[in-house]
């Protein structure tokens, strides 16, 4: 597990090969394709906003991967434009110069060899599955910039039906995942704890109240992500919402959530974060693992790695989904904070300006969060580091 994590501690650059041509990084990073996963559950609207995004992006060369295959329903097909009734087997053009491509066991390996066949494109579109859990999609493409990698993860988008997400998410039997993510938990959960922008969509259903409620009900399980209500997945201003996010690259304004509609399962917490220095720095570390790697919340009564005595049965749940948060050093420095379930990385924030002027934040996202005292957790485990 280690293996994903990037540290606090200054890595070495990778050593480059000298190839005698010089080499321009930025050069190779502006030619990465973002990728955007679209995810929602089943028949949320995902194909109908892709298919809306192809006809009005028409400045980008834009590839479509649908992560399903065979039984594709008629939208998909739809998307498949003049393959009336055919299987996609592989990318095949849509009319307006993108390409559209169904894959089965897509992985980044995979997406890039298709890509390196196919030309290069501006921007990649994933269509997940409406039962995937993009926590388990977003971490192949979250890729450390010193991978030759040729694509990376601009954002997580998930589509809520307007008229039919709060049933979704309250409908314990018929849902509940039985993979050991514990009763309450559907994968409609899991698909808006792991989003950064939430669409509520089909609008035209419902009334003004019940989006307010869905609203209400979506901010209190994710307090990071921004929510937009749409029709038909008509979005205004595609780059203002859906595309270039940088979600992984940024950590946006870190908004404190509201707290009205509490779903019982999943739900945000904002902590601040003094100012720290090197010893504090590494406490954070080591805490952010404890909860990540040991799903624990180290207390000043209990260290972290403890074996709960006798009732380890009894401990309640505790499953970090995503996490983000900016933090300042006592020697002006700011750091940003990112994680998606157990994969974590603290790095330098791009612009140290404006991150400098901010205060400084963790916001976690999960399950559980709201039987454990975490700032109170939190603030010990830092006092604790704190070099004198
Ligand atoms: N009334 C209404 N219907 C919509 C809206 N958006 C999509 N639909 C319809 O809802 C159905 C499902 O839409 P899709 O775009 O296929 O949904 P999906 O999430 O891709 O579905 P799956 O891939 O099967 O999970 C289609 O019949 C759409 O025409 C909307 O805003 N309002
Ligand atoms: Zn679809």
């Amino acid at each position: 597990m280690s293996s994903d994590h990037f540290g606090v501690d200054d890595e070495e650059p990778p050593a480059l090969v000298s190839t005698g041509i010089p080499l321009n990084l930025e050069d190779l990073q502006l030619s990465k394709a973002p990728i955007t996963i679209v995810t929602g559950y089943l028949g949320a609207g995902k194909t109908t906003l892709l298919n809306y995004i192809l006809t009005e992006q028409h400045s980008k060369k834009i590839a479509v991967i649908l992560n399903e295959f065979g039984n594709s329903s008629d939208i998909e097909k739809s998307l498949t434009v003049q393959r009336d009734g055919q299987q996609v087997e592989e990318w095949l053009e849509l009319a307006n110069g993108c390409i559209c491509c169904s894959v089965k066991d897509m992985g980044v390996a995979a997406i890039e060899k298709l890509m390196e066949r196919r030309g290069n494109f501006d921007y990649i579109l994933l269509e997940t599955t409406g039962l995937a859990d993009p926590g388990n999609i977003a971490p192949m493409f979250w890729l450390d910039e010193g991978l030759q990698s040729t694509i990376f993860l601009d954002g997580i988008v998930t589509l809520v039906d307007a008229a039919n997400i709060i049933r979704t998410l309250e409908d314990q039997e018929a849902f509940s995942r039985d993979d050991g993510a514990g009763v309450g938990m559907t994968t409609a959960h899991l698909q808006i704890s792991h989003a950064d922008v939430v669409v509520i969509n089909k609008a035209d259903l419902v009334t003004r109240e019940e989006i307010e409620a869905v609203k209400q009900r979506i901010a209190g399980m994710n307090g990071l992500a921004r929510i937009i209500v749409t029709e038909r997945g008509k979005v205004d201003n595609l780059g203002e919402w859906l595309l270039d996010l940088r979600a992984y690259e940024n950590v946006g304004e870190l908004k404190t959530p509201i707290r009205t509609q509490l779903d019982e399962t999943i739900s945000t917490v904002s902590l601040e974060l003094p100012q720290l220095d090197e010893g504090m720095l590494d406490s954070l570390d080591a805490w952010i693992r404890s909860l990540l790697w040991e799903t624990e919340v180290p207390s000043s009564s209990k260290k972290p790695g403890d074996q709960v005595s006798g009732d380890s049965g009894k401990r309640p749940i505790l499953d970090i989904h995503r996490l983000k948060g900016r933090a300042i050093t006592k020697t002006g420095k700011a750091l940003l904070i990112q994680g998606v379930r157990e994969t974590f990385e603290i790095f330098d924030a791009p612009d140290q300006n404006s991150a400098i002027k901010a205060e400084g934040k963790l916001v976690l996202i999960g399950r559980g969060l709201r039987d454990v005292d975490v700032k109170e957790s939190l603030e010990w485990f830092l006092s604790r580091g704190r070099e004198s």
